[in-house]
């Protein structure tokens, strides 16, 4: 990291405890980071809010700070001594500059990543996202009074026209006021079109905002305590859309006009008496109405929501294991469920749709018939010369104005509000799950980490299960070569998830260079465990995207060396696109092994102090295998940390040391050879407690 000012802000994020985004230096990279102005261009690369420039200074709990010296350059100021001198880190190093005011002392805010907001209702996080946009709030808000006020400007405009200008040819009159309710009118455009482009800008960013945060916040989900059905998962996050659709809504705008429909019978009052009564009984009852409707309805959304995500994580499932389900027949099995899902749908979507069309007709009928009161009412009333003609055209308009868009969209507005109900109290589920590093606790930053591990009086269990994995205490030195084995579903991969800090131990603590995992700051954790699953999955995008994920961009370069090291460089130079090959969603387009070799070069590409490997070996020919084994172990330094788990005997020849795992208890640990000859001379012992069902493959090891 040469360029000075990405130096400097890779320290102060540290200093910070902020995570920074993998590839967040490479964007920087290409400005010329020496001089002060580089600063602007930086955080407007970056998306970042421009930093400020301290004019006095700062208080002593604004430290840590980046600071630029005309003779130094770009640093991390720590505090000002008391004989103006600073203290500084630059470059790993502390030290101090002499002439302190020569410098100048930046508020640099480095965004949190989105996941790691702190919110406890999914509420809180629409709320947030708009109340941070006064800007919109305040047009929304002046629009509003606008468009009421342009309606009040009409009515009483026909009202004077109707009582001044037709019974007196006051023409002059009639262009004095035209002119002005066109002006009134004109303004009310410009206000709407300047609104919605207002609106909508905001609204993206808005809905950019808060999809980021749930988005990341369900990726930081710990695994272990992630929902099982991914589907279910999938829909809890597509409660979004209906949120989304709900705020965006013209029936919400609708809604804001509530406030304006008491004004308009009292100004009905005003001007026609006693007709506003109209007003005054039908508008209520319209409300109570609503919210008997909307009780009604919200049992029935609820039900149609769980079949609605059960049917999506059907989708998902069905989608996902097409292999399976086509080589044996399991269509007519999903085909079942899916009828009998939509069955379940449609009855309780149906009594949403009629209830929705009742409420429509019923407040239909509530319109014409206060609107039919008014004028009956309003004629006698003109009649007995209690109030104009004029008046009464005015008080019609109003009325239209009581009931038109507010009855008119509330049926709609009763349906969508109960779904985004139920939405977010479904996101509510995301966030009350646990994530890998709670924002409330303090990560640790250590500059080195070596890969030993310490595992002490370690108990997990998936959730559900009785048992599971115990371990009162194994240690592993840095740069030892460890394998395990042991049968099926003896608690291998288990063992490996912990050790990469993937699962969080219900007991006991994982130590990592003598410190707890789960507090170790996620990105170090990452850039220091190269963890190869079983199963290992690729994303969407192309083999480079693969390759390179969550890393800083190596170059072109070192990924063809790491290629040529696994063997993968025959696949990118048979394919016509190379190393922009496509890879489609859920990882297809490769075979098992090739994506294999892809996982184990990205492995070799991140060069991580402790490598956990899960069955690399499985998916591989016996020349390919040997192939990677030899460049891996080439490329290990003498302190990198390997632990390969495998069914394969003659893998376990290639580590110093082997652990035998049986019901989710290593049995047995010590130096490969003294292993093996144990094993060869009786079977794989049992764990003492607790006494479990015998371990179905021990002979395999044996
Ligand atoms: N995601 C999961 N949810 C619930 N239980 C699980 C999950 N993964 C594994 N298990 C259970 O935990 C136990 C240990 O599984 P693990 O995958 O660690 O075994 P393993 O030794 O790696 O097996 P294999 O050799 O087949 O890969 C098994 O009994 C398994 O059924």
């Amino acid at each position: 990291m040469s360029n000075p000012i990405v130096a400097a802000i890779a320290t102060l994020a540290r200093m910070r405890r902020v995570d920074l985004r993998p590839d967040w230096a490479d964007r920087a990279r290409e400005i010329d980071g020496s001089d002060e102005a580089s600063l602007d261009v930086v955080c407007q690369t970056l998306g970042w809010a421009p930093a400020s420039r301290y004019e006095e200074a700062p208080r002593a709990h604004e430290f840590p700070l980046l600071v630029h010296h005309p003779d130094h350059g770009w640093a991390v100021a720590e505090r000002v001594e008391n004989d103006n001198r600073l203290s500084i880190v630059k470059e790993g190093i502390s030290t101090t500059w002499q002439d302190a005011d020569m410098a100048h002392l930046y508020d640099l805010v480095i965004p949190l990543p989105a996941g790691r907001q702190t919110f406890d209702k999914a509420f809180d996080v629409f709320k947030s996202a708009v109340f941070r946009r006064k800007r919109a709030i305040f047009f929304a808000i002046l629009a509003t009074f606008v468009v009421n006020f342009i309606a009040l400007i009409t009515s009483i405009y026909s009202m004077q026209v109707y009582d001044r200008v037709v019974p007196r040819g006051a023409f002059s009159t009639l262009w004095v006021l035209t002119i002005g309710a066109i002006v009134a009118i004109l303004f009310d455009f410009i206000l709407r079109v300047t609104r919605a482009n207002m609106l909508e800008d905001d609204a993206v960013k808005i809905d950019t905002e808060v999809s980021e945060f749930f988005f990341s916040r369900a990726a930081e989900v710990r695994l272990d305590a992630r929902p099982q059905a991914i589907g279910t998962t999938a829909a809890q996050l597509r409660g979004l859309e209906q949120i989304r659709t709900m705020l965006s809504s013209s029936a919400l705008f609708a809604l804001a006009d509530l406030p304006f429909a008491l004004l308009f019978i009292f100004v009905i009052a005003k001007l026609g008496g006693i007709i506003a009564l109209v007003m005054a009984i039908s508008f209520p009852l319209a409300i109570v109405i609503a919210l008997i409707f909307a009780r009604l309805i919200r049992e029935n959304t609820g039900k149609a929501q769980v079949s609605s995500n059960r049917k999506n994580g059907l989708l998902v499932e069905s989608l996902d294991a097409a292999e399976t389900v086509k080589a044996n027949r399991g269509q007519w099995f999903l085909l079942s469920r899916w009828n009998h899902l939509l069955e379940e749908l449609h009855a309780s979507e149906l009594p949403v749709k009629r209830l929705q069309a009742m409420a429509g007709t019923i407040f239909g009928t509530i319109q014409q018939v206060s609107y039919i009161c008014l004028i009956a009412w309003g004629a006698v009333e003109v009649f007995e010369n209690r109030i104009s003609m004029g008046a009464l055209i005015a008080c019609s308009i109003l009325a239209g104005r009581v009931n038109g868009p507010l009855l008119g969209q509330l049926p709609q507005l009763l349906v969508q509000w109960t779904y985004s109900k139920i939405s977010l109290r479904m996101l509510d589920g995301i966030l009350e799950l646990p994530v890998d590093r709670p924002a409330d606790v303090d990560q640790l930053r250590p500059s080195r980490l070596s890969a030993s591990l310490q595992l002490v009086n370690v108990a997990f269990a998936y959730p559900g299960q009785r048992s599971g994995i115990t371990i009162p205490r194994l240690e592993v030195a840095a740069g030892e070569r460890i394998g395990v084995i042991g049968g099926i579903g003896s608690g291998k991969s288990t063992l490996l998830k912990l050790m990469a800090g993937l699962y969080a131990p219900a007991q006991g603590q994982i130590l990592m260079d003598r410190l707890d995992m789960g507090q170790i700051a996620e990105d170090l954790l990452r850039a220091h465990i190269g963890y190869l699953p079983q199963d290992y999955r690729l994303v969407n995008g192309s083999l480079r995207d693969n390759l390179t994920l969550g890393l800083s961009d190596p170059g072109d370069d070192a990924i063809m060396e790491a290629a040529h090291g696994t063997g993968l460089i025959n696949l990118i130079t048979a394919h016509p696109r190379g190393l922009d090959l496509p890879i489609s969603e859920g990882g297809r387009g490769l075979s098992g092994g090739q994506r294999v070799l892809t996982g184990l070069t990205r492995l070799l590409l991140a060069k991580p102090k402790l490598i956990l490997l899960d069955e690399p070996t499985a998916n591989l020919d016996v020349d390919t295998e040997a192939l990677v084994l030899r460049r891996l172990q080439a490329s290990l330094e003498p302190d990198t940390t390997l632990v390969l788990v495998t069914h394969k005997l003659q893998l376990v020849n290639q580590v110093s040391r082997v652990i035998v795992m049986a019901n989710g208890q290593p049995v047995l640990d010590g130096p490969t050879a003294d292993v093996l000859k144990r094993l060869k001379a009786v079977p794989t012992p049992a764990p003492k407690k607790p006494p479990q069902v015998a371990d179905a493959s021990q002979g395999a090891v044996a």
